[in-house]
């Protein structure tokens, strides 16, 4: 196994990135645990068995638990089913749950741990970029209500996060961009040297060489840093909610077709748009913001499929205008943005005006 690099968040816990780290598991299950859920994403059958096998080798107890693919995973029907199990197999609260798949199964499983006894710990294994960089980092957990995005869910650290880099082997090209979007998104926010590593997309995607890593230990040391100081999103860890306030809207609105990861890409760029209009950001800073994006196969604009039709069209940035209410940075009805003044300067825009928001939509609508 090549070394590890182990990035700590605050005094909480490790986040362990390498090749080879799967091993470290069951180790890291706190002690004292003796059930052991092991929530996994349907691809991840297979090495979710092998960690049982391991499991059972130290004595421990482990129940499988695979969940519906991707964003079907985050709903409050599997989040019940999974409290049931760890109630007919009497799951106490030194037990442990571990979370092996995508961003959508660290957060459900997340969740889950998180509300059984008001608290159970957790290990997030995550088998995406996107968890890795994260998803699985920094305590957010939850899931979707038909009403939106994220409504409901709860800060619960986990016990340790184990980024195995072997596991992307098998990730799709199209999984992989896509999570490459939130560390393009720590670059802009907070580790500005991102955007020149990423500005070689083949070393970028590259799972054998060492771009990738590295882009991934940048990724979660920005936000290990954040959340340390601001767990609970009292202000700080806004940050890291750049572009996600269009983009929560387009997954919504879209039926989940839309990943995550491109849709924050998108809500990006739209951030950028606002911000220029509002004066507070150079426009060549949102062509930066295209240029980084578009170099890594990542969508920079909205294809709202109107096709013309201009009721559609407003009809569209109605849906998405609701949904952007729901945000959770919003207050009352103020609609609140994560914005740059300049690379790796986030600032806040507060309650602009419908007319900027429909003129940066415009300008991002494809
Ligand atoms: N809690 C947070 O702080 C946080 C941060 C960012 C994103 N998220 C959430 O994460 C989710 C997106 O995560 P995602 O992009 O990982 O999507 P995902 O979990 O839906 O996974 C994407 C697809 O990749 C497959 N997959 C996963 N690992 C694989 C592997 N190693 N090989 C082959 N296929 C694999 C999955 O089965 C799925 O089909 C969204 O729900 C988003 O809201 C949460
Ligand atoms: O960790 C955070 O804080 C983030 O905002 C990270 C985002 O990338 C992530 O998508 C998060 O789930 C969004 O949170 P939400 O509070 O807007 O639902
Ligand atoms: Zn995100």
């Amino acid at each position: 196994m090549a070394d590890a690099k182990v990035i700590r968040v605050g005094d909480d816990y490790d986040v362990v990135i390498g090749h080879g780290v799967l091993e470290q598991v069951p180790s890291l299950v706190p002690d004292g645990a003796l059930r052991v859920l092991i929530a996994h994403a349907p691809v991840m059958t297979a090495v979710a068995e092998s960690l049982a096998e391991q499991l059972t080798a130290r004595g421990l107890q482990p129940t499988l638990a695979a969940l519906p693919d991707a964003e079907a995973a985050k709903t409050s029907a599997v989040a019940a089913e999974l409290w049931s199990l760890l109630g007919e197999q009497g799951f106490t609260r030194s037990d442990a749950v571990i979370a092996l798949g995508g961003g959508a199964t660290t957060d459900l499983g997340g969740f889950v741990a998180a509300s059984w006894l008001r608290g159970v710990p957790v290990v997030q294994v995550p088998t995406t970029v996107l968890g890795m960089v994260d998803a699985a980092v920094g305590g957010k957990t939850g899931i979707n209500i038909p009403e939106g995005k994220n409504l409901v869910g709860a800060f619960h650290p986990p016990a340790a996060v184990v980024c195995d880099l072997d596991l992307l082997r098998t990730l799709p090209r199209a999984d992989l961009i896509a999570g490459l979007a939130e560390v393009v998104k720590c670059g802009f926010i907070g580790d500005p040297e991102i955007l020149r590593l990423a500005a070689d997309p083949d070393a970028a995607t590259d799972v054998d060489g060492d771009m990738l890593p590295e882009l991934i230990a940048r990724a979660v040391q920005v936000k290990a840093d954040v959340v340390a100081a601001d767990l609970k999103e009292s202000s700080l860890r806004e940050i890291l909610n750049y572009g996600h306030t269009l983009a929560h809207a387009i997954e919504q609105v879209s039926g989940f077709a839309w990943r995550h990861g491109d849709a924050v890409a998108v809500g990006m760029v739209y951030a950028a748009e606002l911000a220029s209009r509002a004066g507070m950001l150079e426009p060549s800073v949102v062509e930066e913001h295209r240029k980084a994006l578009q170099t890594l196969g990542l969508p920079t604009a909205y294809d709202d499929d109107s096709a013309g039709d201009a009721a559609a069209a407003q009809a569209r940035w109605e849906a998405l205008r609701t949904a952007m209410g729901r945000d959770k940075k919003t207050r009352g009805a103020t609609l609140r943005f994560v914005v740059l003044t300049e690379v790796g300067e986030p600032t806040r825009l507060e309650g602009p005006s419908e007319e900027l928001l429909r003129a940066s939509y415009d300008a991002v609508v494809g």
